[in-house]
């Protein structure tokens, strides 16, 4: 029987945010029963610092450069998406049968027709917010039962916040007090559903927790130690302990490869409503350690070691671990994946040599800003960003202008993994080999990456905004029903 599989991503969650990775006031029970029980990932790589680049690796296995998810993030009226002819986990399991959902953040794009959709892209059902719930005005919105509403400002001159079905308007604006609730319940009857006809699954669910306005139903509101932030954090580790209950009740448990991890650095701009690096330096939209390296725990009770790996990993691994679990062919193109079980199974060292790192806006005319090989990595540029304003570091900041360095600053990440030692300085004479070494690794890659057209620079048409009345007027703001 082919195993199942349960993705798990989080939204802007920082690498200390969870209790196992060292946050003294988040709860997170179920979260950490899984980093206990199974395999917590020290040095676990998303491939941009920013939403849908991250997600577009995640589900293809491939850099964002070469889909063409760039720059920055898709907004609801993008033309562009996740060009359909690249392969995503979805379409490589389902030919072998597997049943395949999605419910949370999609941010891969909507399109004309809404032809980007999760339903366009190997996934059976959707059900969620097709980009960040703050794309939308959210001052009306109430984010905390009964009353509170949502913290701040979010996108205005754009409709209200969508909740989809397949690719259907649901709901506009959502309610966020209801809406994990929603997900929790579409989550555990697609487990028993599919368990019950003894159909292999794949389930993924890119949660809107912790993403910017935080929200969270009356389960956790003000239940936790940490603040809404907390509230949010809590909720979301709620609804992974529903699913795991699910695989249990469903008598799946020892047959489902469950995988979590988060899809960039913590927006610290939002200071204690925003989340949390641990020791590392920076956050969301820098190409710091803070913006790039994630929580991650691999779980598959009777298959996966409890314990600790420290070997290099990436969400461009998980294509081809599950397609090797499974027995499915990979994609015919350039994968930048690698199969992730001789970690996984037999505690051995990763495929995997090197990471590389692109910032929110990739160009060919600068390339790569960083390159981390074993344990060294060095940065060619470094950038402050405004999503990781208002921390003491000013290098993290939006006035952190981009900045190269020749030879490039060389941090040791094992021995400082804050950053806070530059290696390459004159004093240091005998790092020059390595600093070779990874020009090399560099030169290579970047030899091999060609660019596909950028989807985000195709533009907006807000006709293309999803509206559940289209015919009303006046737009956007015309766009609502209950
Ligand atoms: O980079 N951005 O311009 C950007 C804009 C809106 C977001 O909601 C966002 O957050 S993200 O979608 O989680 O990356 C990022
Ligand atoms: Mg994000």
């Amino acid at each position: 029987q082919p195993p199942n599989f349960i993705l798990l991503f989080a939204d802007d969650l920082g690498f200390g945010d969870l209790a196992s990775y060292g946050h003294p006031s988040s709860l997170t029970p179920n979260l950490d029963k899984l980093a206990s029980q199974g395999l917590r990932f020290t040095d676990f790589y998303c491939t941009s610092p920013v939403c849908s680049p991250s997600r577009a690796a995640l589900l293809t296995g491939r850099y964002q450069t070469r889909s063409g998810v760039y720059p920055g993030v898709f907004y609801p009226g993008s033309k562009g998406g996740l060009p359909l002819n690249e392969t995503t986990i979805a379409e490589v399991l389902k030919p072998l049968g597997y049943a395949t959902a999605i419910i949370g953040k999609w941010h891969l794009g909507l399109g004309s027709d809404r032809m980007f959709l999760p339903t366009n892209q190997g996934f059976d059902h959707y059900l969620g917010i097709p980009y960040s719930h703050d794309q939308g005005p959210c001052h009306n919105l109430t984010c905390f039962p009964p009353d509170i509403k949502c913290f701040g400002t979010c996108d205005l001159g754009v409709v209200t916040v969508p909740l989809m079905a397949n690719d259907t308007v649901k709901q506009q604006p959502v309610s966020f007090p209801d809406l994990e609730k929603a997900y929790s319940d579409f989550a555990t009857q697609f487990i028993s559903t599919s368990a019950s006809r003894k159909q292999p699954f794949f389930l993924y669910y890119p949660s809107h927790h912790t993403h910017y306005p935080q929200f969270a139903g009356k389960g956790t509101t003000g239940k936790s130690l940490r603040g809404p932030f907390g509230d949010a954090l809590m909720e979301f580790d709620g609804t992974v302990g529903k699913i795991m209950q699910a695989l249990q009740d469903s008598g799946v448990h020892n047959n489902t490869f469950v995988f979590f991890t988060a899809d960039n650095g913590p927006e610290l701009m939002r200071m204690s409503r925003g989340g949390n690096s641990g020791l590392l330096k920076c956050g969301k939209g820098t190409t710091y350690e803070g913006g790039m390296r994630e929580p991650a725990i691999a779980y598959w009770p009777g298959r996966i070691a409890r314990g600790v790996t420290h070997e290099l990993a990436s969400t461009l691994d998980v294509l081809p671990t599950f397609a090797a679990m499974a027995g499915a062919p990979l994609p015919k193109v350039p994968l930048d994946g690698f199969d992730m079980r001789n970690i996984l199974f037999n505690g051995g060292p990763s495929e995997r040599k090197a990471m590389f790192y692109y910032p929110v806006d990739p160009s060919e005319e600068y390339g790569l800003f960083a390159v981390r090989v074993g344990k060294y990595k060095a940065h060619y540029y470094t950038r402050g960003s405004a999503q990781s304003e208002t921390t003491p570091d000013h290098d993290c900041h939006i006035v952190a202008f981009l900045k190269y360095h020749d030879p490039p600053l060389l941090f040791d990440l094992e021995a400082d993994p804050s950053e806070n030692y530059n290696l390459a300085t004159p004093d240091h004479p005998e790092y020059k080999d390595v600093l070779q070494l990874i020009q090399d690794v560099k030169k290579q890659f970047e030899a091999g990456m060609a660019f596909g057209e950028s989807q985000v620079g195709k533009g907006i048409d807000p006709a293309l905004e999803p509206c559940c009345n289209p015919n009303c007027s006046p737009k956007p703001s015309c766009c609502a029903c209950s």
